[in-house]
């Protein structure tokens, strides 16, 4: 799926939120949004998204304006983790999981052996299939988290949209997500404020600042020294790890 962003701004209470934000997505790429807090980054995905409707500038999916698709259309196209989930449900983990296949029903029509097989998948790649018929109001915050992604993976969308998705995941499991996210080759956009997972997984970077967008490219050409400092004001130094090919940030204050 392709995604074109062109020169959007939203202005909420005569407050200018996000102005002239450009972004271009390929299909099967793994781009990745920057920005300190209230820099913008959700207000940008929740216009993608449809949650919120830009004063200005257009939204392309696969060279649709996105007024022309509708929300149905859109829940099949596009899985989307927001950064705060109403779990407050009596749902088992299975229930609230398979929602992920709503979009893909007709009203009244039942789930399928494939839906249910897609829901044990989803929660197996999540570490969470020993879960499956617990109830969702005693998970742990990680957990919770989880299941809110395998959600969006059941939705089989070629598309994610992830509003920093490894909040309250311990590191092994963020490590994990962001290997299985990657793996899945789908198109992947994704807020995040963990800058060596944002460097070692991201193909692409955009970075806002004050709701503008201040820096794009390919994570070592945006995750660099002075863009970081111009970017959250601090000195980072970066440690490269020959062996495994990947890159520590160490933040120096
Ligand atoms: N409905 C609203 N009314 C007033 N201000 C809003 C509203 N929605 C967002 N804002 C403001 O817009 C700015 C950008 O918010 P946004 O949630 O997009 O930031 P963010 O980059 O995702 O931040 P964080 O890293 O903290 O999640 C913030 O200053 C926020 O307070």
């Amino acid at each position: 799926m392709n995604i074109e962003v062109d020169h959007i701004s939203v202005t909420i209470n005569k407050k200018c939120i996000i102005a002239a934000i450009c972004l271009t997505v390929e299909p099967r790429q793994f781009v990745g949004i920057l920005g300190a807090n209230g820099s913008g980054k959700s207000t940008l995905l929740k216009s993608i998204t449809k949650i919120i409707q830009p004063d200005s500038g257009s939204i392309r999916i696969n060279d649709r304006c996105i007024s022309q698709v509708s929300y149905a259309e859109l829940a099949q196209q596009i899985a989307v983790v927001g950064q705060f989930n109403s779990m407050d449900v009596d749902y088992t983990v299975t229930e609230f999981v398979m929602m992920g296949r709503y979009p893909h029903k007709k009203k009244y029509e039942s789930m399928t052996a494939v839906d249910h097989a897609l829901v044990k998948q989803a929660l197996h790649e999540l570490g969470m299939s020993d879960y499956a018929n617990r109830k969702v109001m005693g998970l742990s915050g990680g957990e919770k988290q989880r299941i809110v992604i395998a959600r969006a993976i059941a939705q089989q969308t070629p598309c994610l949209i992830l509003d920093e998705p490894t909040n309250h995941m311990d590191i092994k499991h963020q490590l994990q997500l962001f290997t299985m996210l990657k793996a899945m080759e789908k198109t992947v956009i994704t807020a995040i404020h963990d800058m060596a997972l944002a460097y070692n997984y991201c193909d692409k970077l955009y970075a806002l600042k004050d709701g503008r967008l201040l820096l794009s490219g390919r994570p070592e050409e945006v995750i660099t020294k002075e863009n970081v400092k111009q970017l959250f004001g601090i000195d980072i130094a970066l440690l490269r790890c020959e062996k495994e090919n990947k890159v520590a940030v160490l933040y120096e204050g």
